[in-house]
């Protein structure tokens, strides 16, 4: 085991019509270029549940609801020890209109076709999890 400190992480896993809110992870970020959902670190005492929705606010300029917790992880990569929770969470504004806003380079990924995305290595179980649960009518 190793002692680095544990960063707590707060994923929003925004569904609307079985598709996800996906973006790709910026040049100057860990893990440039591959994809993901928006995210975080939590702030001190953040429930990680508000992280998502706040992550999602300043990445995405989406207002989403947290409905529950999916999923959570524990990865060590090279860069940093994570504990992740992937909230599944809802727009707050539902309607079809949300497909034709711009969401700062995130887009809406049927989840049948997540698999084919290069997503980290800590989101392997809940891209399984997602096909299974919405990729099948
Ligand atoms: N946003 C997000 N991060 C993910 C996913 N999967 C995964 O392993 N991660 C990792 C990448 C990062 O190491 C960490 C998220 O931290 P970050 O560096 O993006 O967080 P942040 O925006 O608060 O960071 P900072 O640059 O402000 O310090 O979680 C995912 O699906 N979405």
């Amino acid at each position: 085991m190793s002692n680095r400190k544990v960063s707590h992480i707060g994923v929003a896993v925004v569904e609307y019509q079985r598709r996800f809110l996906v973006g790709i992870r910026n040049g100057d970020s860990p893990l440039a270029g591959y994809h993901e959902f928006p995210g975080g670190k939590c702030h001190t005492g953040e429930p990680s549940s508000a992280c998502a929705a706040r992550e999602c606010r300043e990445e995405a300029g989406l207002e989403v609801i947290p409905v529950h917790n999916l999923l959570s992880v524990q990865h060590s990569y090279d860069h940093a020890e994570l504990d992740l929770d992937f909230w599944l969470c809802r727009p707050a504004d539902a309607s079809d209109e949300l497909f034709k806003q711009t969401l700062h380079g995130f887009h809406w990924i049927p989840a049948a076709e997540l698999p084919e995305l290069s997503f980290p290595a800590a989101n392997s179980a809940i891209v399984e999890l997602l096909v299974k649960q919405y990729a099948s009518e």
